[in-house]
């Protein structure tokens, strides 16, 4: 008779692992044997056979025998337990039956220290979710900080220090000529001051030639280049402000003057909305110069007398942006106060009647959407001036177009117009010739004013009966909206895009061919 196999039990008893599944010992052949099988074949059923061969003890027992087991339960036990193959798997079954129980009492006594660990899990879980937030909040703060010292800002504070240390010793020296100090006390004070006045001016004149922070000196220098301006009424509808490019005589082209204008507007509307210690857009106790009210939100920008603008005053460029170093300049201001613009929290649209040239088809780049008329045209002509573009409206209109598109346009100065402007994705609305602007302000309505008719009709907003008192959106939400969207082209990336830009256009400004070109077009 076979032995079952030799256990591998632990020394705490039988181990799951030697419950592999063992076969049973064959049928023990003395107590069966062929003859039976043919007799009980042809006398039995087919069920009774297998029975039979199962266990074929049951050969041995008489009748009187099988008729006992049947009428008493202990004597059928006693034999089915004696079955050679009955004992080996009832011993099988007990021992599962033990290991089952050794297991089962072994992960229960596991099942505190289970519940521990998963509580500490769960304490881990929250303190890194804590410790999370806390990061991103000293972030926001590091980000608030570190934009408080950012160089222009620096720069600027420099520059006021300077200023308060000139007035300071101007104020003693009247002190002293007046009589109301003492000499040795003038001279005492006033050697102290100067120098740190001369420190201070030292200071700025440094950082002042430090490449990529622009100063004033540039936007100053050509704010006396040529005429026209630049003129932005705040008030032009609720939450809207216009913006108009005055060279009616150049069609709008922008003289060094209007170049600094735009960039002063910028400037002041740059402080329409700071953050709190907190991080938080705080712009409730701002009483911006050109938003009184303090509910701007947008911005249209359009050129008089129906047309947009013609590019650089070419008149204002022949005479004293030739060389290379002044289209350097000219380009770095350009660049600076279209990229301040992008950033602003109020939403542009540009109004574009008749013609958008050169640095004029840049500046339309410059705005979030495009409205244009039927007739109007936007031209990159800067190839044919054998430059590309130097406001940074190469970079824009790839974003805008893509590289393709982009290429095709700058490189063969066709015009955008409202026939492909939309397909192009470059246009937004298309006007009849003289609506532009109207246009424009209904298309900014539907941030100003929340639409309920949108919601309620499925308007498309562009609905010009808007009366004052339909209810507003909220202006830190929707301006909260653009300084997340203009975070997208604020990174050093893309900044390092404009400086390359800049420093390609710097390397054709001013060239024989670019001069030419100019004097060829401004007789
Ligand atoms: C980064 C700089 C950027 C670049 O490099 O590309 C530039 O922007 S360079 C300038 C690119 N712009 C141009 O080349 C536009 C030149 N002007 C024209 O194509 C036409 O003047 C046009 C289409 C704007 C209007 O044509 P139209 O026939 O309707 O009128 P006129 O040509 O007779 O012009 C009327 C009057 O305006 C003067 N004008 C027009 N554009 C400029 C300009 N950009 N700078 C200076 N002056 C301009 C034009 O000289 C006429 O004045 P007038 O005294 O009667 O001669």
């Amino acid at each position: 008779m076979s032995q079952p196999q030799e256990e591998n039990k632990s020394e705490n008893g039988p181990t799951t692992q030697s419950y592999e599944f063992r076969q049973p010992p064959p049928p023990n052949p003395q107590l069966y044997d062929r003859q039976i099988s043919t007799v009980l074949a042809t006398t039995l059923t087919p069920e009774q056979v297998v029975i039979y061969e199962e266990f074929p003890e049951i050969l041995t027992k008489s009748k009187e025998d099988l008729e006992d087991l049947l009428s008493n339960d202990v004597c059928f036990d006693s034999f089915f337990e004696s079955i050679e193959r009955i004992r080996h798997t009832l011993a099988v079954r007990d021992e599962m039956r033990v290991g089952n129980e050794t297991s089962a009492k072994e992960t229960l006594s596991q099942e505190n220290e289970l519940n521990q660990l998963r509580q500490h899990v769960q304490e881990q879980e929250n303190a890194l979710i804590k410790l999370n937030s806390t990061i991103q909040e000293k972030l926001k703060l590091q980000q608030n900080a570190l934009q408080r010292f950012s160089p222009s800002v620096l720069l600027t504070k420099l520059k006021s220090g300077v200023q308060q240390s000139d007035e300071l010793s101007e104020q003693m020296a009247s002190s002293f000529l007046s009589g109301e100090l003492e000499t040795d006390q003038f001279i005492k004070h006033f050697r102290e001051i100067r120098k740190v006045f001369h420190l201070r001016n030292a200071k700025v004149e440094i950082v002042k030639n430090k490449p990529g922070i622009l100063d004033d000196s540039i936007r100053e220098e050509l704010r006396k280049l040529g005429h026209g301006s630049v003129t932005f009424d705040p008030k032009y509808s609720r939450g809207i402000g216009l913006l108009t490019l005055q060279n009616p005589e150049r069609h709008n082209a922008l003289s060094g003057k209007m170049m600094a204008e735009l960039s002063d507007i910028v400037d002041k509307l740059e402080n329409i909305v700071k953050f709190d210690t907190n991080g938080n857009l705080n712009n409730v106790n701002i009483v911006n110069e050109l938003d009184k009210e303090n509910n701007l939100i947008g911005i249209i920008v359009t050129g008089s007398r129906n047309t947009f603008c013609s590019g650089l005053d070419l008149s204002v460029a022949k005479d004293h942006i030739l060389t290379p170093e002044n289209g350097k300049k000219m380009s770095l201001l350009m660049q600076d106060t279209l990229f301040r613009f992008g950033q602003l929290p109020l939403i542009s649209v540009a109004a574009v009647e008749g013609h958008a040239l050169g640095g004029g088809a840049e500046l339309v780049t410059a705005c979030d959407f495009r409205c244009i008329s039927e007739t109007s045209k936007i031209r990159f002509v800067q190839v044919k001036m054998s430059v590309i573009p130097g406001w940074g409206g190469g970079k824009r209109l790839i974003d805008i177009v893509g590289g393709v598109n982009a290429l095709k346009i700058m490189g063969t100065s066709d015009p955008i117009t409202a026939q492909n402007g939309l397909e192009l994705g470059f246009v937004d609305v298309i006007a009849p010739h003289g609506e532009c602007v109207n246009r424009a302000r209904e298309f900014l309505n539907r941030y100003v004013y929340f639409s309920e008719r949108d919601e309620r009709k499925g308007g498309n907003g562009n609905d010009d009966n808007i009366n004052e008192n339909k209810k507003i959106n909220s202006v830190k939400a929707v301006r909260g909206l653009k300084l997340l969207i203009s975070r997208t082209k604020n990174s050093e990336e893309y900044k390092n895009f404009l400086l390359y830009e800049h420093e390609l256009f710097g390397s054709l400004w001013g060239q024989k061919e670019n001069v030419d070109a100019v004097l060829k077009t401004r007789k």
